[in-house]
Parts: C-alpha cells; structure tokens; sequence
C-alpha cells in the first residue's frame, strides 16, 4: 500500500504541475499509483485573508487503479461541485481555460460506489493535453480492465427495469471507460444460453455483463461453462469430470428479484456500483456446484441448492411471475403455513478440518485467506474416498437419513436484501466447498424462530432441529414412496398443515412425497441428486465484499508526525 506522506514526495513522480482546482491554486502530483493534489501555501494564505496564517492543508488523493477515465473538460461540466458562482467559474474558465475532468471511483455507504470528477484547470494547454496523456498511459498498464463487453439484457426480470438501467446508469460509464460493447437484449428464455452456447465469437470480449437477476445469471452461467467444456472436450455428463474454467469474467447488473449473486459478491444491489467494478477489471473466482442425476447432467449451481421450503417457495413462485419480486413473499407465507416435510436420506463427504466450519464466524471478505487455499493433491483424499462411499469410514463419506423441512446447500452466503447475511454467513465463494444445511422436522414456531434469524443477529443454526455441515460433495435420495406409505399406517402424516390429515394419508402420491430442488432459482425435474463441487470454476468482476473502507493511509499518525500542518482526505 502506498504511504501518503511519499505521495507529494519528488521520488516516483511521474508528473507535477501547478493547476486549478475551484478556483484555487493546486500542486498536483502523479506517481504510478496515485493522483494527490494540496492547495500552494500562497493561495491558502491569500484565501485565509489579512491574518496572513495559513489554514491547513488538506491532501486529497486518489488510487490511479481507481480512476475510471480522463478528459478533456465538457463545457457543461462547470464546476457544479463548488456551489460558486457562474461569474466565479467563468473567470477560471477565462485565465485558465485549458481543463480536464478525471473521473474516480467513490464509495459513499454499505459498500456501494459512484463515479465521482475532479476537474483541473490550466492556462497551458500542452500542459492540460500532457497530464490527459500520462493519467491515460497509466490506465493502459492496467491490463486486467476490461475493452470489451458482451451485454445481455433480459427486459422481464425483476421489475421489468433492466434495459432502462443499461442504458441509463451503466451504457454512460461504460461509454466514459472507452469500453465497447455489443449488447443483445433477450427475446426469449434461454436465449443468452444458447446464443453463448453456439454462436457467440468469445474471442472478441474480455467479459459477458448479464442484465437481470439470478435466472439470468445462471443463463450465462450455463452458457459460459457449457461452451468452455465442449471447446475443450470434456464431457460434462461424466459426474466426475474435471471442468475446464472459463476464461472469460462475468459482470452482473443487478436488476432481478433476488440478485443474491450480486449481493454476496459486491456487498449491495447497485447498478452503478457494479459497473465501476466491470471497469476497472476486478476479479473474484466463485466456485460452482456441478448436479447430476444418475449420469446426466442437469444443472450448475453457485448460490442455493434448496429442497423443500425453498423448492416449494419457488415452484408456487413461478405461477405468481406477474407479481414481481413480492412473489416471493406471498409464496413464502404459503409455503410457510403448509408446514410440509420430505423424507429422505443424504450422504456426504465433509470438507477437510482446515477448511473452517459453517460455525465459526470467519466471513468470506475481499482477499479472503481462506479461498487463497486452493485445493491441493492432499485434499483430494476425497477423490479417493469416494469408492468406500457407503463405508462410513475416517474422513470418508457420512449418510444422514430423516425428515427434512428443508435441505439447502450454500455454496456461498446467498446473502441479499431479504437477509444480508444470508443463508449461510459463513460460506465462502471460492474455497471449493457447499455448506449443507439440513432443517429437520419441527414445529411451526420453532421453523419461524430459525427463519427470523435469518434477518438479525441471531445464529441460525443454533436450533436442535438443524445441523450444518461444510461438504465437498454430497448425494440426496428421497424416500421410495412404497416405503413410505408402509410407514405411512403408524407415523405421522407428511402434512401437518391445513390439508385434512386423512388427505395426506389416502391421496399418497409422489407430488406430496417429494419437493423439488430449487437450484439458483429454476426448479430441477428430479429429486434424487448428485452434487460436486467444482472449486473456482468462474470470474466475476467484482472484489469480494470489502471489509472497510478502503484508506490509503497505512499509519496516519505517522503522517501528522512529519508533515503536522496538513490534513488528508482519500476521495
Ligand atoms: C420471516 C422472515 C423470513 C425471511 C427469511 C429469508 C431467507 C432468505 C434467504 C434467501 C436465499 C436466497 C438464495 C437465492 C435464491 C435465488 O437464486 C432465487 C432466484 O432469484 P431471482 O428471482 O432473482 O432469479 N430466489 C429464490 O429462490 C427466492 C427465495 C426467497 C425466499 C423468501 C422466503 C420468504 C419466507 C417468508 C416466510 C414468512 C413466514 C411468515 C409467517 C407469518
Ligand atoms: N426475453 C425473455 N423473455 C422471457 N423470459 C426471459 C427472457 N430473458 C430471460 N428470461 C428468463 O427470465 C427468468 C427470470 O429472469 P431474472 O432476470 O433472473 O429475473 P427474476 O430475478 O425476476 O427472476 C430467467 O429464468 C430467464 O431465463
Ligand atoms: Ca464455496
């Protein structure tokens, strides 16, 4: 990290000049990391008037890695920031005509950002034209930044806002960035699969950007892994084969119902936040669960695998699409009230010991160490373990037969606005792991405590009727319905909701014996599922959430001690 009391130092310096900034006069200095700029002792002491002692000195700084672009000044652009008057700007504007804008990335509150400017003012001209020219030279060593972008709009999701959020908040920012982009809006479910799949020239973008919600995402998703695995022949009906990773990052601009993908990664649903982390070339690996049944394939997963309540949520969620985003609300009531429960029986095999606990409170954040582990040949005693699956033995597979109200499988927090810390707090985006959590049969109060918990401090997972388990792989089988109606004349009717208990009993059917998996928001047609997890198969552009505030200051006091005259600002 750059330390500010070197950044108005001569050493490294790639550029200095005395400039204009609302209306006073800056010394501005560039080095390969920062743009710092403080006001000059004459003009602090002129505007601190006839007692002739200067005020302090205020250091702003920004991250050259956080500038988004540089121009030449617009002429509409006069300095709204300075609340001055038109009569003041334009007397700049006339000794100092020559300007350039540099717009950075801002963040304001909960994790989101803005796009910002600083507008510098010069009575040079080839002074003006130098200082665009170096910034830009600097944003052209940044060769992670994305050039260009392949968008996909899907106009219906959410509340149908998405094509108006594109062109409004994001196509501007991509525009500022020099980033060309082709962007197709969809006519159709599947068609940024398919266009992904078979048509799409891949070789021409640096990046996908999906404009909608989960579903999108998981269209792209599909799209992506599905022509990296046929591109490279592997075969992704084989459970056990071993993905090739996609080469190309995803951007999301949330503008679904539940965008979790976006919350869990970013931090906040923002378009325009999640336009400056495409811009500046951020990249965070996220692992994806592979799902099988028997040995066909059927689906990819990287937020929620969820059997019972969460199936069922969706499944009745579909028919009330008109709805919007409340359909889930409605759907979860519902389902709520039914209070249904699936028997079955899951096995799986337990993620090594220092791979952490879905327990133990170390969040998954920007630059987590925990996904820097990633899997070794000593943690694939796993891959071998597999043919004793039914042995039970020491850091082999384990198999947990019962009632369930709900199984869900977090292979990352899936937090998002409904619960911002999400299903599993703990989980981590790209540490190759699932949490699986398993909600056992239990009263109505004791299934709502858990669910409010999902929305405050309280742990979740300190019920007696759940229990959580971080797994690498796992396999569910619902319980055979000829056993099940055996069962069925001495226990307790699956249904315990507002259906006539008699109803359960007789009208047996595979229906009320089985939920559905809710995998990332579309519903799987089977039951009986194999899961795996494949460890950092994709990018996003996007950083993780970040702990705090990002500060360029490593020791402030440090600072005050050698320069105690001067305050700092980081913009
Ligand atoms: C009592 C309040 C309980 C709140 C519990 C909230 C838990 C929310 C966890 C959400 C995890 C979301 C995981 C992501 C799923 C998405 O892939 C997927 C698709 O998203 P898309 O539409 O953007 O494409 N979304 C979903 O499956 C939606 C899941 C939403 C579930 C909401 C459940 C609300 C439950 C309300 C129960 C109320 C009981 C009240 C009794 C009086
Ligand atoms: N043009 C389209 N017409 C109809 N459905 C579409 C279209 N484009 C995408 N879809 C589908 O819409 C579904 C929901 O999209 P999504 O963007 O996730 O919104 P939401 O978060 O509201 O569910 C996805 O399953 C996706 O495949
Ligand atoms: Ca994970």
């Amino acid at each position: 990290m750059t330390r500010l009391s070197d950044i108005m130092e001569t050493q490294d310096r790639l550029l200095f000049s005395k400039l204009f900034h609302k209306h006073r006069q800056v010394e501005v200095t560039l080095n390969r990391s920062v743009l710092a700029w403080k006001e000059t002792e004459k003009s602090r002491k002129r505007s601190s008037g006839i007692s002739n002692r200067a005020e302090t000195a205020h250091i702003h700084a920004l991250q050259v890695c956080e500038i988004v672009a540089v121009h030449t000044k617009d002429d509409d652009q006069d300095n709204k920031e300075t609340r001055r008057s038109r009569a003041e700007a334009k007397q700049t504007s006339r000794l100092h005509p020559h300007a350039f804008t540099v717009s950075y990335i801002r963040r304001t509150r909960q994790h989101q950002w803005c796009c910002s400017e600083v507008i510098f003012h010069s009575a040079n001209q080839a002074l003006s034209e130098q200082w665009i020219k170096v910034i830009n030279e600097q944003l052209a060593l940044l060769t992670h930044r994305p050039k260009s972008l392949l968008v996909y709009i899907n106009p219906y999701g959410g509340k149908r806002r998405g094509k108006r959020i594109y062109e409004q908040k994001v196509a501007p920012l991509f525009g500022r960035a020099c980033i060309s982009t082709d962007v197709i809006v969809t006519e159709r479910a599947n068609h940024a699969r398919d266009h992904l799949k078979t048509e799409a020239n891949l070789d021409k973008y640096d990046g996908v950007v999906c404009v909608g919600g989960d579903g999108m995402f998981s269209e792209i998703l599909h799209g992506l892994i599905s022509r990296t695995q046929t591109d490279n022949g592997v075969d992704p009906n084989q459970p056990d084969a071993e993905l090739v990773p996609c080469s190309v990052h995803i951007g999301i601009i949330p503008a679904g119902s539940t965008d979790c993908i976006c919350f869990a990664t970013v931090g906040t649903n923002d378009p325009v936040t999640s336009a400056l982390h495409i811009i500046v070339g951020d990249s965070q690996p996220m692992d994806v669960c592979s799902v099988h049944h028997n040995d066909s394939f059927l689906r990819y997963s990287v937020s929620l695998l969820g059997y019972g309540f969460y199936g069922d949520v969706l499944k009745d969620s579909e028919r009330k699409r008109w709805m919007g985003p409340a359909r889930y609300d409605l759907s979860g009531v519902k389902t709520f009230l039914s209070h249904n429960y699936y028997e079955g029986s899951i096995s799986f095999l337990p993620a090594e010991n220092n791979m952490g606990d879905p327990r133990d409170k170390l969040q998954c954040r920007s630059g987590c160490s925990v996904c820097q582990h990633k899997p070794s040949s000593k943690d694939t005693q796993w891959e071998m373990s597999e043919e004793k699956e039914m042995s039970d033995k020491v850091g082999g597979w384990r198999t947990i037969r019962g009632k369930f109200i709900a199984i869900n499988a977090a292979s990352m927090s899936c937090a998002c606005p409904r619960s911002p810390k999400g299903l599993s707090p703990s989980a981590h985006l790209a540490d190759g792991t699932t949490d699986l959590i398993l909600v056992r049969k239990c009263s109505r109060l004791d299934f709502l405590t858990h669910l409010l918990r999902h929305t405050n401090k309280e742990d979740q997972f300190d019920h007696s009727f759940v229990e959580v388990h971080r797994v690498r792989r796992f396999n569910f089988q619902p319980q055979q319905n000829e056993m099940h109606s055996l069962e069925d004349l001495t226990e307790t009717p699956k249904k315990t909701g507002f259906r006539p208990i008699c109803s359960a009993q007789t009208n047996y059917n595979y229906q009320d014996s089985h939920s559905s998996w809710n995998c990332d928001g579309e519903i799987l047609p089977h039951a009986a599922i194999r899961v795996s997890v494949q460890p950092q198969l994709i990018r996003l552009f996007a950083r993780g959430i970040e702990e705090q505030q990002q500060s360029l200051l490593e020791d402030p006091c440090t600072l005050w001690a050698l320069e105690p005259n001067t305050h700092y600002s980081v913009d």
